[in-house]
């Protein structure tokens, strides 16, 4: 892609603007926290989710980008301190998503958008089929997208686009809307949601960086009369199962109680013979740390074996599988795998070891324990702003 802002037709590339961490970060925070999405075959995770699943936390790692984009989009279009941020999410399109030519700003309750900014965070061809990008006049006239370029452009139909059905895969963009009309303002709206969690919050951490689900409908991907729920989609594609937190109690014949509901109470994890040892307080927990060894498999894996058998302490114990513990769920999973296509999942083919997924379980605490922290300290000073902001929450201490 090549840098260039095209005043004919009011659109600017970015090539590599994010870093390659910072896409695997977002797309790690997608694959924990995402919910079905508002068109078909679509997943999204938008910052009010986060913060009402108790991830507020999580809404960290967009702050430096909402910033740097919402500059580039003044200074390019010559609009400085004039735009809002009218949204943000992220946005993962499956097999059989496409969208036909329109604009932004192309329905009543879409009016106050001015500037559209897609950030690609996994590349076409190595993370999915289909998915181009096109533009209906001018050039360029097709992008295909790569992991860390953006895309930025009018809300107005001097912009009318398309995207090409995804074929295989899932294709994963950070998307901002941006406008002049402070009525829209999504950082109002987030201040809103933060100042009743500051003041509903526990002083006890325990639990309080934990996600906490939303209703189970918001995870169901429904096809005719079957369907998924996307967590134990995201768990099975990765070769996990949830299991019974094994009190012996879990009956899979017992039919009175809604199977879905056990996705909201502990349990375990399980993979080939055996259980992790670990109990987690719920599906989207036990989710997260399995996306957070994913993201860091690399590093943790070269760092157990320098090590060797420095793990020691750190050995967790598995439990012998006993079928009877597994979790029954109403989840086709042929169908999430045709659906999610196993392209983007290529990384995770390392050769999997309970060791380094109890490392992984211990380093996604401490990530949490310090998104955590920063959040608990830049928090009362955005309600006082009534703007969400980065600050190095080092420089505040001070
Ligand atoms: O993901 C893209 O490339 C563009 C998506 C789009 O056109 C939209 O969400 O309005
Ligand atoms: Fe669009």
């Amino acid at each position: 892609m090549v840098t260039m802002a095209s005043a004919e037709h009011h659109r600017l590339l970015l090539p590599q603007f994010l870093s390659s961490d910072l896409c695997k970060e977002l797309e790690f925070i997608h694959r924990s926290c995402g919910t079905v999405g508002y068109r078909p075959n679509v997943f999204s995770t938008t910052l009010s989710h986060l913060i009402a699943t108790n991830c507020a936390h999580l809404i960290l790692p967009f702050l430096s980008i909402r910033e740097s984009l919402k500059e580039k989009v003044e200074e390019s279009f010559g609009c400085e301190f004039e735009l809002f941020i009218e949204f943000t999410g992220l946005i993962s399109w499956c097999k059989g998503a496409y969208i036909g030519w329109h604009s932004d700003d192309n329905r009543s309750y879409l009016k106050q958008r001015d500037f559209t900014a897609v950030c690609y965070l996994n590349s076409h061809g190595k993370d999915f089929k289909g998915g181009i990008f096109h533009f209906k006049d001018g050039e360029p006239s097709s992008l295909a997208p790569v992991a860390g370029d953006v895309v930025i452009y009018t809300a107005d139909n001097r912009n009318i686009h398309s995207v090409d059905e995804v074929i295989d895969g899932e294709r994963l963009t950070l998307t901002l809307w941006f406008t002049r009309d402070s009525a829209h303002d999504e950082d109002a709206k987030l201040i809103t949601l933060l100042s009743r969690l500051l003041l509903t919050r526990e002083d006890d951490e325990r639990n309080s960086n934990l996600p906490l689900p939303a209703s189970d409908n918001m995870y169901w991907f429904s096809h005719g009369d079957s369907g998924f729920d996307i967590r134990c989609a995201r768990l099975q594609i990765l070769g996990f199962s949830f299991y019974s937190s094994s009190d012996g109690k879990y009956d899979a014949s017992d039919t009175s109680q809604d199977p879905l509901e056990l996705l909201v109470k502990p349990l375990r994890i399980g993979r080939g013979n055996e259980i992790f040892e670990k109990e987690f307080i719920n599906s989207l927990h036990a989710l997260q740390v399995v996306q957070f060894y994913y993201w860091k498999a690399p590093g943790l894996i070269s760092e157990t074996r320098e090590t060797g058998t420095a793990m020691g302490s750190a050995q967790h114990s598995q439990i012998e599988k006993s079928s009877n513990l597994e979790l029954v769920l109403p989840c086709n999973h042929k169908l999430a795998e045709t659906v999610l296509g196993l392209m983007s999942y290529d990384d995770s083919n390392l050769s999997f070891n309970w060791n380094d997924c109890a490392l992984a379980v211990s380093r996604w605490e401490d990530y949490i324990r310090r998104l955590y922290g920063d959040l608990s300290i830049l928090m009362p000073y955005w309600v006082a702003q009534q703007a969400v902001f980065f600050v190095d929450p080092a420089e505040l201490k001070k």
